[in-house]
């Protein structure tokens, strides 16, 4: 067993593009990381920002799994070759790209428990898997088999109820009804169907590991109440998926020993442990440490809020998963597409592509903008579901244009925050005097923005230096499950820097911003009937 003040942490995240890890210390201080890139260091998967796009359907998107694999034997390599001991390493975990599938072949468990260490994992697992390519979350081509997910249940509504979102294309219970659909003996001769998440955490558990309940809240299957599969759902999804997908656990699970593949390989001690892996926006809750009463607010090419809740309540665009880090709470995601590309978009029309003209205009104008309120979406948004520019005055005249390039660009960005409010607030945020805004992602190294966002939700905002909080979050995670149930995620992650104010509302924000809330509900719906 490792000395408390020795032991090490290992976190990795699965992404989209990549597969990184972090090794830190017992104060959570990263001390290593390496990452393998699929496209540069995996040329012979032909991948195109770690997927590959079908020749015939533009809306099937998949990624070799053993190219994950091979990805891992490199990874670990690159780790072992910087200097970690893992003898060390008292503890891992993962994050993963969400509602992915992995479909196990017959006889897969065996071999994975009985890895030759002398080899790589992909030279042993090539022939593992019935589904060469796996189902990645921008895969689009399964709306005939959302509407069959919706239609078992009595609606998109009532799945949303039942498991957190509505029919969503890109979500697991579709994909892997299309498989049982379009390739009915691979299905059959699937031992199990993994999770990229909880599929990661089988390779170094050396056994089919479980899916946990914030990640399985991403498959349109699981109850995000009863924390079990809804049998309706699964019924009409194929035959036997109960057995093909195991039973949940909560996500900072303790699920056994490290396989003693990689305890001969790379000198892992035998009592290190695995934690269950989970998706990375759950992990990236964790990575950023959010807390009931904190609202995350991710600032990238699409925005993404997250919020802790106590209890959910279903808006018909958002998505609510367990928490993954206190089970019987839950946390929401609402995605927004149109973000920073939008937000340059403005930037290049009114401010001469130049931040510091944008903030200069953004700054010369009042909070409220004189009434002017605007909605911009370059691409279909999700929330809500509009495309095109709306501006309206103070009148709530829909007009062609405002009168400044000031008046503009306020519009644009409180535009922004408000719709994030109310989303928020309808999915049942309460804003009060404890609310904090954690703000990640690009857009948050912008303090004049960041401004109108604290206005806006009359809190204050901090800002989330680390960008990798998926990755981090893993590494939090690892220590928090082997601590067990006796462990505060709170105090595990105490050792930390607490993150940075950069800056507080006007004291006046509440009264300007609170009726222009109610405003923008009335005006998007009069846009959406
Ligand atoms: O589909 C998503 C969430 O619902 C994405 O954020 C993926 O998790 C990205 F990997």
């Amino acid at each position: 067993m490792v000395a408390e003040s020795e032991r090490t942490f290992l976190g990795l995240d699965l992404s989209t593009q990549q597969l990184k890890a972090a090794v830190v210390d017992n104060n959570l201080q990263i001390i290593h990381e390496a990452s393998v890139m699929f496209d540069s260091d995996l040329p012979e998967f032909r991948t195109h920002g770690g997927v590959l796009l079908s020749k015939t359907n533009p809306n099937v998107i998949t990624a070799p799994t053993v190219m994950w694999v091979k990805a891992l034997d490199m990874l670990m390599d690159k780790l072992t070759v910087s200097g970690v001991d893992f003898s060390k390493t008292a503890a891992v975990s993962g994050s993963a790209q969400q509602h992915g599938s992995v479909f196990w072949q017959k006889g897969s468990e065996k071999i994975l428990a009985s890895l030759d260490p002398g080899q790589f994992l992909h030279q042993q697992l090539a022939s593992s898997f019935t589904v060469n390519n796996s189902p990645v979350w921008m895969d689009a081509s399964t709306t005939v088999q959302c509407r069959q997910l919706e239609e078992a249940v009595g609606g998109a509504l009532k799945l949303a109820e039942i498991t957190g979102s509505r029919g969503y294309e890109r979500f697991t219970g579709s994909q892997i009804a299309k498989i049982a659909q379009a390739k009915p003996e691979a299905y059959k001769n699937s031992e199990r169907i993994s999770l990229v998440s909880s599929f990661l955490c089988s390779l170094f558990l050396g056994k089919i590991a479980p899916i946990d309940i914030s990640d399985g809240s991403g498959m349109n299957l699981m109850d995000i109440r009863t924390k079990q599969w809804n049998s309706q759902l699964l019924e009409v999804v194929g035959d036997n998926l109960d057995e093909k997908l195991g039973s949940v656990v909560p996500s900072s699970t303790d699920v056994g020993p490290i396989s003693s593949y990689f305890v001969e390989r790379y000198s892992f001690d035998p009592s290190c442990r695995i934690i269950a892996c989970t998706g990375d926006n759950p992990s990236s809750l964790v990575g950023m440490r959010l807390n009931e009463g904190w609202l995350a607010v991710s600032l990238g090419t699409s925005d993404t809020v997250f919020l802790w809740l106590k209890e959910p309540k279903i808006v018909p665009d958002g998505h609510i998963l367990c928490n993954p880090v206190d089970p019987e709470a839950y946390m929401a995601m609402l995605c927004f597409k149109n973000g920073s590309l939008t937000r340059e978009r403005v930037r290049d029309s009114c401010a001469e592509s130049s931040w510091d003209i944008f903030n200069q205009l953004l700054d010369s104008t009042p909070r409220g903008n004189f009434g002017n309120m605007g909605l911009y979406y370059d691409v279909q948004e999700i929330l809500p579901f509009l495309s095109g520019d709306y501006r309206f005055n103070k009148a709530g005249d829909r007009v062609a244009k405002f009168t400044s390039l000031e008046v503009e660009v306020r519009a644009l960005i409180e535009g922004q925050f408000i719709a994030k409010r109310a989303y928020a607030e309808d999915i049942g945020f309460t804003l009060g005097k404890d609310t904090k805004i954690l703000a990640t992602g690009g857009a948050s190294a912008n303090k004049a923005i960041l401004q109108v966002l604290s206005d806006v939700f009359n809190a204050p905002v901090y800002l989330q230096e680390e960008s990798k909080s998926a990755m981090l979050g893993a590494a939090y995670q690892a220590k928090h499950g082997l601590l067990g149930k006796h462990s505060n995620y709170v105090e595990v992650t105490s050792c930390l820097p607490p993150p940075r104010l950069i800056c507080e509302p006007y004291a006046d924000a509440a009264e300007i911003y609170e009726p222009m809330v109610e405003r923008y509900r009335k005006i998007v719906s009069s846009l959406i009937k």
